[in-house]
């Protein structure tokens, strides 16, 4: 099916009686739309209210159902319209709450003052206490300066701050970890380093988010140097550590070694730079890459990756195509070869939808919705911290990945994100390396 991106919901009344939700459903098929939740809001004597998600490909079909349920007459109204993910986005996603009850004097002395101060005293004297007596050892900062937000690009912090909620939420339900975005208000790299290393005290671990080329190579270089914390941009490792894993699958299931297959990056920034490393350290003979940019180009070749002149040649040259490059439809259908492996993986919007790739002869096909580096950071966080660890290491980054394509199922790319065993495995796996490194 192809991508649904405008989803609403519809209050719909109709009279109460037998067969008009089927009428409804109806007039929302007959012009393509998808429907999701029914909710029955109130059924009165004479009429119905129901609230039915739809999802469409485009707002001109959205007006087509929207047309097509007026039409129906007989009493059958749309009431409102509203846009589900902007509402479920008022107040934003997350929220700071105290993991103690405060109801009585005594609680307040113990939770703040004077109770606090031998805590603080204590930490003074010995200040590796402060991971047992405060959260700092199981907080992470999104960091972000908003100039490569998804696909969207340089749209700046505050407009990327839902991404950085979504980030920290699902820390939060796949990790227990605490994330705090933090939103910077320059571009400056030196500025920066200077900043994260100001704040890092406060943190157990650095998220870099959604931070454009090339100057978050510098970035994430200079604080792994400066800082004794695990640090990670998840544009680069988090997406490598998946791709890998849903390569390792396709290979696994295609019968064919890896590291003997030729593989190409389409866009070689953040993502796609460290797509190639990975697979280059990986031990795959053959890693290919093209983008616009001709530094980019000859930062692929630096790291002993060939780069290509043209997609075209990349997509005749390569058996493994993986894209992250922020422009929808890059990759047409007459691109692609019989049995090819094509991760598409920008967001919103891929460079060719999976099924138009498959129906054009690719072997496997996915997008950046489920190769998605969801799979990897809240995991590898949870591993690094568990274990104590200062840095994140190739070899725990490696080993997050095999986790990864080993509880992936059969014919499958990669786990359900929602799979809770696979953060666990991550987790696990990453610590294990860490505990070895200590
Ligand atoms: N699925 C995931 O988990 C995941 C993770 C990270 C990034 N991404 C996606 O990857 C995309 C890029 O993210 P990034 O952080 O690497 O951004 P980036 O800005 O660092 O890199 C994009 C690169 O693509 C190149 N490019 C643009 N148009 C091109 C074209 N027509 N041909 C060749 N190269 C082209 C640019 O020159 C740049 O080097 C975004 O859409 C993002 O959503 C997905
Ligand atoms: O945010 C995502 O969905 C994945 C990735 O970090 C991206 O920037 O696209
Ligand atoms: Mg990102």
């Amino acid at each position: 099916m192809s991508e649904r991106n405008v989803i609403r919901s519809i209050m719909v009344e109709t009279p109460s009686k037998p067969g008009n939700l089927g009428r409804v459903a109806t007039a929302i098929g007959s012009v393509g739309g998808d429907i999701g939740d029914i909710v029955t809001v109130q059924i009165g004597p004479f009429t119905t209210m129901r609230d039915i998600t739809v999802h469409c490909e485009n707002e001109e079909q959205l007006h087509a159902v929207i047309d097509a349920i007026q039409g129906l007459g007989g009493g059958i109204r749309v009431r409102t319209v509203s846009d589900d993910v902007l509402r479920a986005h008022e107040g934003g996603k997350i929220h700071m709450k105290s993991k103690m009850d405060i109801r009585s004097l005594a609680d307040l002395r113990r939770v703040y003052t004077p109770g606090v101060a031998n805590v603080c005293r204590v930490i003074q004297e010995e200040p590796e206490k402060a991971r047992i007596y405060t959260s700092i050892g199981n907080t992470v900062a999104i960091v972000t300066d908003g100039t490569a937000i998804l696909g969207l690009g340089d749209i700046g912090p505050v407009a990327g701050m839902p991404v950085m909620e979504g980030k920290a939420a699902l820390f939060d339900r796949f990790a227990g970890i605490s994330g705090v975005p933090i939103l910077l208000n320059t571009k400056d790299p030196d500025e920066i380093v200077r900043t994260v290393k100001t704040i890092s005290p406060g943190f157990g671990g650095i998220l870099l988010e959604d931070i454009g080329s090339p100057h978050c190579f510098e970035v994430e270089d200079r604080l792994k140097e400066e800082l004794d914390i695990p640090v990670m941009h998840d544009d680069q490792h988090g997406t490598a550590v998946v791709t890998l894993a849903a390569v390792i699958s396709a290979c696994r299931c295609a019968g064919v070694d890896l590291k003997e297959a030729v593989v190409g990056q389409v866009g070689l920034g953040a993502a796609g730079l460290a797509i190639c490393r990975m697979f280059l350290a990986y031990g795959v003979q053959r890693v290919h890459g093209v983008d616009l940019n001709e530094d980019a180009k000859k930062r692929l070749a630096a790291y002993g990756g060939e780069p290509l002149d043209s997609l075209e040649e990349l997509m005749q040259t390569c058996d493994i195509v993986i894209s992250t490059t922020g422009v929808p439809g890059l990759i047409k259908p007459e691109m692609i070869r019989e049995g090819q492996v094509i991760l598409a993986l920008s967001n919103p919007k891929p460079e060719i939808e999976p099924e138009d790739a498959l129906k054009a002869g690719a072997g496997f096909a996915a997008d950046g919705r489920s190769v998605n580096n969801v799979l990897g950071f809240p995991g590898i966080f949870r591993g690094v911290l568990n274990a104590g660890a200062k840095r994140i290491t190739h070899e725990m980054l490696v080993a997050a990945a095999e986790a990864i394509a080993n509880c992936t199922r059969d014919g499958e790319l990669v786990p359900h994100p929602l799979n809770p065993k696979v953060h666990r495995e991550v987790a696990r796996a990453v610590e294990e390396v860490a505990g070895h490194g200590l």
